[in-house]
């Protein structure tokens, strides 16, 4: 299995089930503004507080083969394995297809990840062990302190800045290599005055 990070930003998801773990699987991706639809006889409050926060779909009976056709994502959620496997098997190769109860059944899973800024770190076990994936999440929450998120932001500004500089590549690649050392992280003041510098010497080289 080959980690991909997906745009779904306005694309079509089709996630059929309106209960606790179709709840989640939307409330994962919901910042990426994705257009959802739940497809299930009963929806739970969870799944009823995001559709009204975010304006999702909400199709109330069980879900049809034909119910996917338009999506770019399809999350088999219901709590029926017969009916996940059915569905799933219905479904066309270039669909991407995440089944909650039997992964194998479709062609992505979700990885558990740890957010800070631009920097996203992803775990997977490939299916074999969600367990382990949780475990290793909570320890990478940890190690991650908040300073990563103002840090992600600073490196992006440099990057912007260091590009543009008229200087070799060689020597861009060096000031790049500079940022990744530790006391830009943890000291707000080195990485103020390393924009200044920048933005200095690109006005005036
Ligand atoms: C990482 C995370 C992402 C997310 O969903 O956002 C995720 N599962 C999470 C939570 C979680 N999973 C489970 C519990 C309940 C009990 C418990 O505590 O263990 C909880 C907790 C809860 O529900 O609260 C159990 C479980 N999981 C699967 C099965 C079915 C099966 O495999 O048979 C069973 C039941 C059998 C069992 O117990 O093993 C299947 C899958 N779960 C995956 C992802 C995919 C592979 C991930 C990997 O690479 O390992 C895969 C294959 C498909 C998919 O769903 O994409 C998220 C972390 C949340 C976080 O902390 O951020
Ligand atoms: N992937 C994971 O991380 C993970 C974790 C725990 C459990 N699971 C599995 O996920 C499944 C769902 O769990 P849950 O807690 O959300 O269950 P749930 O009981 O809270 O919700 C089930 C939902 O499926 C709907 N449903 C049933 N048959 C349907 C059909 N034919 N078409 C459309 N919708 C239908 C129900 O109306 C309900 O909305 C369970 O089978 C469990 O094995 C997955």
């Amino acid at each position: 299995m080959q980690p991909l990070i997906i745009d779904l930003s306005g694309k079509k998801v089709v996630i059929a089930g309106g209960g606790r773990i179709a709840a989640r699987k939307a409330s994962v991706i919901q910042h990426e503004k994705p257009d959802i639809t739940f497809i299930a006889p009963e929806f739970s409050e969870e799944v009823l507080e995001l559709s009204l926060e975010n304006g999702y779909t909400l199709i109330q009976r069980k879900a049809d083969p034909a119910d996917f056709e338009q999506a770019m994502l399809v999350i088999l959620a219901t709590n029926d394995r017969s009916a996940n496997a059915a569905l799933a098997s219905s479904l066309p190769p270039n669909q991407l297809v995440c089944v909650v109860d039997e992964s194998g059944l479709g062609n992505v899973t979700f990885p558990a990840t740890v957010r800070r800024g631009h920097l996203q770190v992803a775990v997977t076990s490939n299916g074999s062990s969600p367990k382990l994936t949780r475990k290793l999440k909570r320890e990478l929450d940890e190690q991650f302190d908040a300073s990563w998120e103002p840090y992600t932001a600073f490196l992006a500004s440099c990057r912007t800045l260091i590009k543009d500089l008229p200087i070799s590549f060689d020597e861009k690649q060096e000031q790049l290599w500079e940022l990744l050392e530790d006391r830009y992280r943890t000291d707000t003041q080195a990485q103020i005055t390393k924009l200044k510098q920048l933005e200095l010497y690109r006005a005036d080289p």
